[in-house]
């Protein structure tokens, strides 16, 4: 069971600070979203977790080990800029890529075979990856990721551009790693897709974690929201109710937010006095309002 923890990471370029006391830990066997809007750190944080960039301070371990060349040997990467040799076949390009991480020949033709088949690229073994479309160029790069059976899976936007299906078969793989106990990170402005595969959540904003924890618990910091349907209701129905705020108000569907001291019995005594309520529904906040929020 691997964590991989990043602890108090600074990084600057020149004089852009990209990180600035940057912590937080993937657990063992968990599927960790990264977020952030564009320039926020991420690829700095993912690169540096790698050791493929140094931090100025701070450390990143895993397992309490910090990551040396021997370290980052068991840690899977999917670059952003992806980085694959575009005019090399792809199962001769996975095979040596596999040797490179200590893979005899024959284990390393077997994971080839294993993770092309896995992940729907078996018919393209000897096509050059430039010949492929981007998404199963992305493919490849997963299987890259994936060929030395990695301890740690870090993951630079690895659903941008998938199509649907695609999107299916990386985040079963992915599951199917985490399962294992494998601590999976990913960036992704994909946040529907987040909300939905990810056990924790972690967005960072300007070089700084805004916000870490599981989805319910990032969208229960957000408040209750409520959707009334109440046709008769006329705008400022619920204003003078305690602890609730109007969100919005139209065609007799209302939302409101619900803070401290607010009462949603309250709230459905009021609507009720408007005439009939069709709709009554206690929502949370999708993981893009709670975005738009803490990042703003
Ligand atoms: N090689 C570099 N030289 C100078 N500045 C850089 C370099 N790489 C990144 N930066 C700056 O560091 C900050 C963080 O960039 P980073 O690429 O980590 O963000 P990101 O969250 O991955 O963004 P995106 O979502 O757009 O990929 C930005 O201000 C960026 O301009």
């Amino acid at each position: 069971m691997t964590t991989l923890t990043i602890d108090n990471v600074h990084k600057r370029y020149g004089s852009t600070v990209a990180l600035d006391g940057v912590s937080f830990e993937v657990r063992p066997g968990e599927l960790f979203g990264f977020v952030g809007s564009n320039g926020a750190g991420k690829t700095t944080t993912m690169r540096i977790a790698l050791g493929v960039l140094s931090a100025d301070s701070g450390e990143v371990r895993i397992d309490g080990k910090p990551v040396d060349l021997d370290v980052r040997r068991t840690i899977g990467y999917m670059p952003e800029e992806r980085g694959l040799y575009p005019k090399m076949k792809v199962g001769a390009q996975l095979t040596y890529l596999a040797e490179l991480h200590g893979l005899s020949s024959s284990d390393a033709k077997d994971a080839t075979a294993t993770w092309t088949h896995r992940l729907g690229i078996a018919e393209r073994l000897n096509d050059t990856v430039d010949a492929l479309s981007l998404g199963n160029q992305q493919r490849v790069q997963l299987a890259a990721a994936l060929i030395h059976d990695p301890a740690v899976l870090v993951l630079d936007e690895p659903f941008s551009g998938l199509d649907p299906v695609a999107v299916d078969v990386m985040s079963d793989v992915l599951f199917e790693k985490a399962k294992t106990g494998v601590p999976v990170i990913f960036s992704s402005h994909q946040l529907d897709l987040v909300q939905r595969l990810c056990d924790r959540v972690g967005i960072i904003g300007a070089g700084k974690m805004r916000a870490v924890g599981t989805v319910d618990e990032l969208r229960g910091q957000g408040g209750s929201r409520l959707e009334v349907v109440a046709p008769h209701a006329q705008p400022g129905w619920a204003s003078s109710l305690a602890g609730v705020s109007v969100l919005g108000h139209e065609s007799g569907r209302t939302v409101l937010e619900l803070g401290d001291g607010a009462d949603d019995q309250a709230v459905l005594a009021a609507a009720l006095a408007t005439g009939p309520v069709h709709e009554f529904t206690l929502t949370k906040p999708s993981l893009t309002e709670l975005f738009r929020e803490v990042v703003a």
